[in-house]
């Protein structure tokens, strides 16, 4: 059974710098975790640990069962593939992807094998004899990809393997990679600073920031269930809207509207309001939770705008996600946004301050309930 453990790993290079922060995370066969956060929060230096590149200040590496902490990179089996490529450029394609076994002195026949299936598995098979020059970006990081595969390593880690690419062709190298990585039972790492690889590839995601774990979760729960202010904000685009506003009681006060919060054994007197442009609509009357305002800005997305809205009696803006030509420049406009979709979160801590709303009822709400077809009175609005 193949496994990576990272047992509270530190790495300090100052006393001001310090970029992994007792980071603890088990990767198990099969799984694929992605490193994400901003530029500097530390995947790097995390994957750098892991390679065996640098020790760590404190905390352990254990590949299977072994602890590798102390294990030089040549010694761990791990293969990477970098940013850079980092191909040989004077060696055909054939004898870049055979040179790690090569080294390892493995019989020429075995290497001709490994070599031509995973020649295969990326369609490289037309490109055995051409040079890195002579090739480009996307057949190169396919190059770099089947020498990392070829070694049939205990784990993978790829520190931002599609960055150098455009934007069409990274699209198609992540499903690319996708299909590859499926295939795999070794434990893969990867790093990036962009949210979709992270959502489509991974089976589990680990958000970085300043050195330390934010959240670790499945994608989609990072997505629907952030654990504080940061991951709401990093994660998802358009960004989701974040708002800092006054309570009374256990309503949240926008502009001249409320906002029921969840029941809270003390209500705070400030709180963050957390919810995705696409969870915000145009009212109808059926909706519980609605704000009015003025749209000041659309943005045309294509098949749908992104309408700035500045609430009614407040300098508030909510950006909401409209299918295109809902909604025009200028327009007064009523948004309403499900209870289930609003996040709440701390604004001294960032946490998030309640469990998932799909907990939440109208009763816990403090909203009446539909009751024999009814349509309850129609807004929350003061
Ligand atoms: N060898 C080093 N000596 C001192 N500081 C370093 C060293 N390597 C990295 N750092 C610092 O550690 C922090 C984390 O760097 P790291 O490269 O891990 O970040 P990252 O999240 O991978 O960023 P990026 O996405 O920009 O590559 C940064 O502040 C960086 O300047």
């Amino acid at each position: 059974m193949a496994n990576l453990e990272l047992i509270n790993l530190n790495k300090t290079y100052t006393p001001k710098v310090i970029p992994v922060k007792d980071i603890s995370i088990d990767v198990e066969e099969g799984e694929f975790l992605t490193l994400l956060g901003p530029s500097g929060c530390g995947k790097s230096t995390l994957l750098r640990l892991i390679a065996g590149l640098e020790p760590p200040t404190r905390g352990k590496v254990v590949i299977n069962g072994r602890d590798v902490s102390r294990v030089g990179p040549g010694k761990r089996n791990i293969a990477m593939v970098f940013q850079s490529y980092a191909l040989y450029p004077h060696m055909t394609v054939a004898d870049n992807i055979a040179a790690g076994l090569k080294l390892r002195k493995m019989p020429s026949d075995e290497i001709r094998r490994r070599v031509d299936d995973v020649a295969q598995k990326l369609g490289l098979q037309s490109l055995m004899d051409r040079k890195p020059g002579q090739m480009s970006g996307g057949q190169r990081q396919r190059v770099a990809l089947a020498r990392a595969l070829v070694r049939q390593p205990d784990v993978f880690l790829l520190d931002e393997p599609l960055s150098n690419l455009d934007a069409l062709l990274r699209e198609q190298v992540r499903a690319d990679l996708k299909q590859l990585f499926e295939k795999q039972q070794a434990p893969v790492v990867y790093v990036t600073h962009d949210q979709t690889e992270a959502m489509t590839l991974s089976s589990k995601v680990a958000v970085l920031y300043d050195g330390n774990l934010q959240q670790l979760a499945p994608p989609q729960e990072i997505y629907t269930r952030p654990a504080n202010q940061f991951v709401a904000g990093f994660v998802g685009s358009p960004q989701m809207n974040l708002l800092t506003l006054s309570c009374q009681g256990n309503q949240a006060v926008l502009g001249e509207f409320r906002i029921p919060m969840p029941n809270l054994p003390t209500p705070p007197s400030q709180v963050v309001l957390g919810i995705r442009p696409e969870d915000v609509h145009l009212a109808t009357p059926e909706d519980r939770v609605t704000v009015q305002g003025r749209i000041f800005l659309v943005e045309n997305l294509g098949m749908q705008n992104l309408i700035s809205v500045m609430v009614k009696g407040s300098e508030v803006r909510i950006r909401a996600l409209l299918p295109a030509h809902q909604a025009w420049e200028g327009e007064e406009v009523s948004l309403s946004m499900s209870p289930q979709a609003i996040h709440w979160f701390d604004v001294q801590t960032g946490d998030r301050i309640q469990n998932h709303s799909s907990e939440q009822t109208p009763q816990s709400l403090g909203l009446p309930s539909i009751e024999n077809g009814s349509i309850p009175s129609q807004r929350q609005l003061t």
